[in-house]
């Protein structure tokens, strides 16, 4: 939904962030994304996230979520442009060169995927994967970095003995919360979590969920989780935005979306996290 021109025009103003009377951490404004070939995939987005803030990017797959993560990580495949303003804590990311965006990634803003192994190298154990980010935040070295790295890894839920392992080693959900680690691990003001337990078993989706929650609000770190269940990121966030093929259609706060969405599609997606936990206790025992 472009600021100019709202796709759903008796759609009142969508609810303002939580914290009022600062600069927001992150503005999208009028994001758009364009292939080579001059086809357009994202059609102006527009939201903003205030510092602490946890906002959650909703909408079926292939409806712009991954494509609004990358493009505000200035991490676009080859072929995709954006076009428009993402302002990440003061940095225009849209069009930036490479130096200013490593400035950037890693210190303001870092992110958890869908598959951890791509954040992970094969071929290096965790420990020393972990201690990287740490080094180069905090400046640590020797033991002090060491019992850095273990308490990453104890706040994951992840036992020291992680560290010596390699990534093909342990379970996807570790994989995951190692992953996680390292993202913490580099303190940013924002985490961009893209679908980060879409892949794992349903209860390790849950413990990974809820471990995420707990470390981003004990850290006063804003969120932009994405996915497609709109149960469970309602239930981490404080605001919604819904992306329907590449427009945002609606945005507000969740418990109002989940208690009474505006745009059909919205509704359509609300009645199927309904049906779904319906027959889910139909067949619970
Ligand atoms: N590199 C690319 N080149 C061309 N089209 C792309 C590229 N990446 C994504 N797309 C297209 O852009 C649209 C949005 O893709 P995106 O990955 O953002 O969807 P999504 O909402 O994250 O879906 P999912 O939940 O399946 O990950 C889709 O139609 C997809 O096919």
């Amino acid at each position: 939904m472009s600021r100019e021109e709202p796709t759903v025009p008796e759609q009142p103003t969508p609810a303002e962030p939580v914290t009022r009377d600062v600069p927001p951490l992150l503005d999208v404004d009028g994001l758009s994304v364009r292939q080579a070939g001059g086809g357009e995939l994202l059609h102006g987005v527009s939201f903003t996230l205030a510092p602490g803030e946890r906002l959650g990017l909703i909408g079926e797959s292939g409806s712009g979520k991954s494509l609004t993560a990358l493009a505000v990580l200035g991490l676009l495949p080859a072929g995709l442009s954006a076009h428009g303003s993402v302002l990440l804590a003061g940095t225009q990311i849209v069009g930036a060169r490479d130096r200013r965006l490593d400035r950037v990634r890693g210190r303001t803003v870092s992110a958890v995927f869908q598959e951890p192994l791509t954040a992970l190298d094969p071929l290096m154990r965790i420990g020393r994967q972990l201690a990287g980010p740490i080094r180069r935040r905090r400046g640590l070295r020797g033991g002090a970095l060491r019992a850095a790295v273990s308490t990453a890894l104890d706040e994951v839920r992840l036992s020291a003995r992680v560290a010596g392992a390699y990534p093909h080693e342990i379970s996807g959900g570790q994989r995951q919360r190692a992953a996680l680690a390292m993202a913490l691990a580099c303190e940013p003001d924002l985490l961009i979590a893209d679908e980060p337990t879409t892949a794992l078993d349903v209860t390790v989706q849950a413990e990974v969920l809820a471990l995420l929650n707990g470390l981003v609000s004990g850290r006063s770190m804003a969120l932009l989780l994405i996915g497609h269940d709109l149960a469970v990121v309602a239930g981490v966030t404080d605001r919604l935005a819904v992306l329907e093929r590449g427009s945002l259609v609606e945005s507000g706060r969740a418990e109002d979306i989940v208690r009474a969405p505006r745009h059909p599609y919205t509704r359509a997606l609300v009645e199927s996290a309904e049906a779904f936990e319906a027959e889910f206790d139909r067949l619970a025992p």
